[in-house]
């Protein structure tokens, strides 16, 4: 008898008034919330298997090369490809007073897959504090953050339903990265909720 759906909880989001805030220094800040997502296990399979994921090719210097990660991006005002994502979306939208208005998703099929120090610098992120919020699922990747300014990096896993929102200064202030891995490693699907105009 197949049996999965005793087992997987009912999909939902738990109380984002539990999330534990670290200040990072510089004016950032994330706020960490394991486990916020349930049913993150459907959820995984409805995405991995129901969203039209792209391999993109990038310019770099005087060469294309594969982005090393499968994207696919909803727009403001596009249908999320799954109702528990609006849920999420709601939920965070209400505690952060913000509108989240984009949602980036990214796959990273093994740990060859990755995502290079960067900023959400495109837009308003790079002169306005804002809010990036990323939900993750499948594998657990640390997400690490580190000042621009100079300095060690902070390290952050992130497991099968949990949540990281990155704000205050922290996408002018700070880069973040998902660094490669020579570690057996499953893959792993990462939501980003974004205000309007921050990429
Ligand atoms: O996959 C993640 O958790 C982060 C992705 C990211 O930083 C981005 O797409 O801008
Ligand atoms: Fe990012």
């Amino acid at each position: 008898m197949f049996q999965t759906s005793l087992l997987e909880p009912t999909p939902g989001v738990g109380p984002l008034t539990l999330a534990h805030r670290t200040q990072l220094g510089d004016g950032a800040w994330v706020d960490v919330l394991p486990g916020w997502l349930h049913g993150a296990d459907g959820l995984f399979t409805a995405l991995a298997d129901g969203v039209p994921w792209v391999a993109e090719r990038r310019e770099m210097y005087d060469s294309v090369v594969d982005v090393p990660r499968l994207l696919a991006f909803y727009r403001e005002g596009m249908a999320l490809p799954d109702p528990l994502l609006d849920e999420a979306r709601g939920a965070l939208s209400v505690h952060y007073e913000t509108r989240f208005t984009t949602a980036g998703l990214c796959l990273y099929r093994d740990g060859r897959d990755s995502v290079a120090w960067h900023g959400d610098r495109v837009g308003r992120g790079s002169h306005e504090d804002t809010h990036v919020a990323v939900v993750s699922l499948g594998a657990t990747r640390p997400l690490l953050l580190r000042p621009r300014s100079g300095g060690p990096s902070r390290r952050f896993p992130l497991a099968h339903g949990d949540l990281l929102v990155m704000g205050g200064s922290c996408q002018r202030t700070w880069d973040h990265a998902i660094p490669k891995t020579t570690r057996p490693t499953g893959p792993r699907i990462s939501i980003q909720f974004r205000p309007r105009g921050v990429r």
